[in-house]
């Protein structure tokens, strides 16, 4: 634990992360790192250089990877985790986290998200702007849930799969790794075959 964190990325979803760890007011310093070359001072925080320069700071630094897509996010936190790197969890002070809920390292929960009680969700997560995830439901490793998507009650979402913005998944629901559920679609059966899927209900496509 640090009072320095480091942001893996600076684009729009890691001014987001930053914004949050600037609000939970933990860290005295805040800074990025991006393989962009023309990313001058996001959120008015300085970039200490590419991603390659890393083990430059791990000794000194928290680290958060905020990179959208969760193959990369998987892949890099991995690396990290290996090298016993300091990877906190950040909640927005506007998220309602209930009893018993268990939020792993690498995991950002962002403003208006609620997430009731007895629910688990794995490492390396995004739970995005207003998002809510009902009792009993258990997120694994790398999930990404889109703005506005409402998952019902004793939910099981495989690794690394990504619901899109608004939609929606209906209680005691499996939906297994790796897959793609389209904006505003609904999920009411079990997905066993990872792949994306889009509609109401819905349906697999090409994607
Ligand atoms: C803070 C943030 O911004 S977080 C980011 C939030 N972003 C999102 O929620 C984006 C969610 N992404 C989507 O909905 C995408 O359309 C995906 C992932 C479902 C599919 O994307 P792709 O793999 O590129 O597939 P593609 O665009 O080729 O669509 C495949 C087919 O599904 C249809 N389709 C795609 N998305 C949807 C959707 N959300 N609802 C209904 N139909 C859809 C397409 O029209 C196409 O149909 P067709 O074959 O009959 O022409």
């Amino acid at each position: 634990m640090s009072d320095k964190l480091l942001i893996f990325g600076a684009g729009g979803h890691a001014k987001v992360v930053a914004d949050i760890a600037l609000k939970m007011d933990r860290w005295k310093e805040i800074a990025f790192l991006d393989d962009q070359e023309n990313t001058k001072k996001p959120m008015g925080l300085h970039v200490l250089g590419t991603i390659k320069d890393y083990h430059t700071y791990i000794e000194d630094y928290d680290i958060f990877v905020a990179i959208g897509n969760n193959k990369t996010r998987k892949n890099i936190m991995m690396t990290l985790q290996s090298e016993g790197v300091s990877m906190p969890t950040l909640i927005h002070p506007r998220a309602v986290i209930g009893k018993q809920v268990i939020l792993a390292c690498g995991t950002v929960v962002m403003g208006g998200v609620v997430i009731n009680c007895c629910t688990k969700i794995g490492h390396g997560c995004i739970i995005n702007t207003g998002a809510t995830i009902d009792h009993d439901s258990v997120l694994d490793d790398y999930v990404h849930v889109s703005p506005g998507v409402h998952i019902s009650g004793t939910v099981h979402i495989g690794e690394g799969t990504w619901l899109g913005t608004g939609s929606v998944v209906i209680n005691n629901i499996i939906i297994t790794s790796g897959c793609k559920v389209g904006a505003g679609a609904v999920v009411v059966k079990d997905i066993h075959k990872s792949g994306t899927y889009v509609g109401t209900p819905v349906r697999r496509v090409e994607g």
